[in-house]
């Protein structure tokens, strides 16, 4: 049986290959100055990648009233040091368009967050207005990485690379990889454990900048992470469920209002 990033990986291949036939749109935000991920992380103190997802495989449905634009000027205004929005239509319910729509409105850095396996995903995040794509190590080749992440530099955004385990880590330290995620939930089994990121933050050198990924619900968490080193965190499901979501932004980072 295949696991969930197998089938995923299924779909984009289809995906490519229909966006590849129509060619692509080019739309306003291909020349929109670009905000660097890496500074926005590197400036505070402990920083945050809020992501806005509607619906994810392990969970579900998370958010029923769901408003792209409004959820990211909460975002900014909450703190946020960087913004992730999904774009995976058949599995997180998300869409190109609201990468776009949450370019209107804010000035944070955003991410592509996608299962990126083809150049012309990188061009498509450019002119829908990214900044930085992911890149999952699981997903791709070395080869394949090194040449994604090429085009990424090429195309002046900049790149999350996404690591389960050592191994994969290694991969990532050895194309060069300048800001690692380090994804806290098993694909297989979609247990997730903070354990994954504080083994992992102690085989990684302070010239890379690490982001702890999936499963951060509040302060203690952020507190372990603090501990082993890591600067920042991508928070998805704790901040899309919060009704308040500056106020759980602000409790994440200090620990109360
Ligand atoms: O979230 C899932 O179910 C999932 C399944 C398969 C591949 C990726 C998946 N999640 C993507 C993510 O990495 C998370 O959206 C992100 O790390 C935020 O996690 P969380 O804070 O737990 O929502």
């Amino acid at each position: 049986m295949k696991n969930i990033l197998e089938k995923i990986l299924l779909t984009k291949q289809k995906e490519v290959l229909a966006r590849k036939e129509r060619g692509l749109f080019f739309r306003p935000f291909w020349d929109y100055p670009r905000k660097s991920l890496e500074k926005a992380l590197k400036t505070q103190d402990f920083a945050i990648i809020a992501e806005i997802k509607k619906a994810s495989p392990s969970k579900g449905l998370i958010a029923r009233e769901f408003h792209p634009k409004k959820i990211a000027e909460e975002y900014e205004n909450a703190g946020a040091a960087a913004i992730s929005c999904l774009t995976d239509e058949p599995f997180f319910h998300g869409h190109l368009e609201f990468l776009a729509a949450v370019r209107e409105v804010t000035k944070l850095p955003l991410l592509r967050k996608d299962f990126i396996i083809d150049e012309i995903q990188i061009e498509e995040a450019r002119a829908f207005g990214a900044d930085a794509v992911l890149l999952i190590v699981a997903a791709l080749s070395p080869e394949k990485l090194n040449s994604l992440l090429e085009k990424t530099y090429e195309l002046g955004l900049e790149a999350l690379v996404e690591v389960h385990d050592e191994k994969e880590l290694e991969i990532a330290i050895e194309v060069g990889a300048k800001i690692i995620g380090i994804n806290n939930r098993n694909l297989k089994t979609f247990e997730v454990k903070i354990e994954t990121s504080l083994a992992l933050a102690a085989k990684v050198s302070e010239e890379i900048i690490l982001v702890s990924e999936s499963g951060i619900k509040d302060h203690a968490d952020i507190c372990l992470l603090k501990a082993a080193g890591i600067k920042a965190a991508l928070i998805g499901e704790t901040l899309m469920r919060a009704k308040d979501k500056e106020a759980t932004l602000y409790q994440l980072l200090k620990g109360q209002k």
